[in-house]
């Protein structure tokens, strides 16, 4: 079995309570509130600028041409997720650029940002990539299964179709391709690590939908 399909067979349970999640479910019926939304919207695009830099800290690490080119075309493409995210959906919900602006990260997307920084940052190369790994693996396969089962006429469908489609799900399976590259070099201990690594940012991606469900606030 390969090292990714370890992975993600070891996490599966966890893939299962995020697929299943309310936000999820209420996203694939087209029940989620707008307030939702933006929550999530507005948070997402915060993240988004996050992961692009931690990915480009990844690229930055690489131990070969070609990767530093893979991980600092994602590091473009986070970033241009992150400009059609204002253009198109903020103005559509109804987000101005100075809502924006004034929103700060919540406590999640400040945690989930922070973590992929500092791991990016102060791990090695194969365990930098490991933390960034759910980010675009989960993704896709939500992406997926909610096209699947999606309501008609639902109004998030131009999110679900960026996650579901072909353009990002190639973006995907070269990440995977490449984690599984590293894997086969890297000694027990950096599996080990990388292992840890994956496991809790896909819990940080559970945590950031659950975040945006309950409207999350600093609390002070
Ligand atoms: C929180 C989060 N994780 C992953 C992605 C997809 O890269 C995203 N847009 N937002």
């Amino acid at each position: 079995m390969s090292f990714t399909a370890e992975i993600w067979k070891k996490n599966a349970a966890l893939f299962e309570t995020i697929r299943t999640m309310p936000f999820n479910q209420e996203l694939a019926d087209g029940t989620l509130s707008k307030e939702r939304f933006r929550h999530y919207m507005i948070q997402d695009a915060h993240y988004l600028v996050a992961f692009g830099r931690a990915l480009a800290v990844a690229a930055a690490k690489a131990d070969n041409a070609d990767e530093v080119v893979q991980f600092a075309n994602a590091a473009h493409g986070a970033v241009v997720v992150e400009r059609s995210l204002h253009k198109d959906f903020m103005e559509q919900f109804g987000v101005s650029p100075a809502t924006f602006s004034s929103t700060p990260l919540s406590p999640t997307t400040h945690h989930y940002s922070n973590f992929l920084l500092a791991n990016a940052w102060g791990a090695s190369y194969p365990v930098a990539l490991a933390g960034l790994l759910p980010c675009f693996w989960i993704y896709a396969e939500i992406g997926r299964d909610i096209i699947g089962r999606a309501a008609k006429d639902n109004p998030y469908d131009s999110w679900i179709a960026t996650y579901a489609g072909d353009e990002f799900h190639t973006a995907v399976r070269a990440v995977i391709a490449t984690v599984d590259r590293v894997a086969s070099v890297a000694s027990e201990e950096t599996r080990r690590d990388m292992h840890i690594a994956y496991t809790h940012a896909a819990k940080l991606e559970w945590m950031f939908w659950d975040s945006a469900y309950r409207l999350e606030q600093w609390p002070v």
